[in-house]
């Protein structure tokens, strides 16, 4: 990015997290989980199974509400919204689930344009031809687009779970563990395509995995969650150099290490 010496550029966090806190009866998940995503920006969280990744989204999308703590995007205060102007917050955000989460009664084209037909009122016919049009960029023919997901490998389920999720050019996507259930190879596929989609559409992604290579592969930065609360921030190349104990214990898959395993106190 060029920028003048007079007029330093600082953009706003298009996603800011402050000290959010979350537990259910006793059991803290989340205890101070703080998160800035820039514009255009693809983070990572990384961290165990239970850890709170998926709470941590849940709270953005307000499928969770926090106890305590600050969502903003794009600068406004999300929490205590109004149910119309939360799903005017949601429209700008596009999800691809971990299981892809398609519906086996309709056609794939159907399920791509499922969003602009239900939520935005699309006619039919242009829906169908948007669905088409992000079929392609993920690597699919319009004769899969008339197929049932129920004919798909694992692999192109989440390429049309990959197109229904910018199918609306959304300027968020999450990705909650897009390579799960992927064969190495189809992983590193899908993760290519994930790179390609968010550049094209101009998005800023947040991706909850614990699959390292993946985390490499679409990371500008990456935050690793343990006991509820951030413990290291900071750029994908730094990950093998963070110094810190738990991320090295993690990014490594080492049995030993400070992290406390609470299915080994069982
Ligand atoms: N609605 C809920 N009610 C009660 N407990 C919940 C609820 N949602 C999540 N939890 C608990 O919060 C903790 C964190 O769950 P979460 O799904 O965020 O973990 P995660 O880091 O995404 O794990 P994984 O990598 O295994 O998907 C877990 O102990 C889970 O049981």
């Amino acid at each position: 990015m060029t920028r003048t010496a007079t007029a330093p550029v600082q953009a706003s966090p298009k996603i800011a997290m402050r000290n959010v806190k979350k537990a259910f009866g006793s059991k803290v998940v989340l205890d101070g989980f703080d998160l800035d995503v820039m514009p255009g920006e693809s983070v990572v969280i990384i961290g165990g199974s239970g850890t709170g990744k998926s709470v941590s989204l849940k709270c953005i999308l307000g499928l969770l509400n926090p106890d305590s703590g600050e969502i903003d995007i794009d600068g406004q205060p999300i929490l205590g919204l109004s149910k119309q102007d939360r799903d005017a917050v949601n429209a700008k955000i596009g999800m691809l689930f971990q299981n892809a989460a398609l519906f086996d009664s309709i056609s794939v084209w159907e399920n791509v344009a499922f969003t602009l037909v239900q939520g935005e009122g699309m006619a039919r016919s242009k829906a169908r031809d948007i669905a088409m049009e992000k079929l392609g960029q993920v690597g699919l023919s319009a004769e899969i687009g008339e197929r049932n997901p129920a004919q798909l490998s694992g692999g192109m389920r989440k390429r049309v779970g990959l197109a229904r999720a910018i199918a609306g050019d959304p300027d968020i996507i999450f990705f909650d563990e897009p390579t799960t259930g992927l064969d190495p190879i189809m992983g590193h596929i899908i993760d290519k395509l994930i790179v390609k989609c968010v550049r094209e559409v101009g998005a800023t992604a947040l991706t909850i995995t614990h699959d390292m290579a993946s985390a490499r592969r679409i990371a500008d930065r990456v935050t690793m969650l343990y006991k509820g609360k951030n413990i290291w921030t900071d750029r994908i190349e730094k990950l093998d150099s963070s110094g810190n104990p738990y991320v090295h214990q993690f990014v490594n898959g080492l049995a030993e290490g400070p992290i406390d395993l609470p299915i080994l106190k069982n």
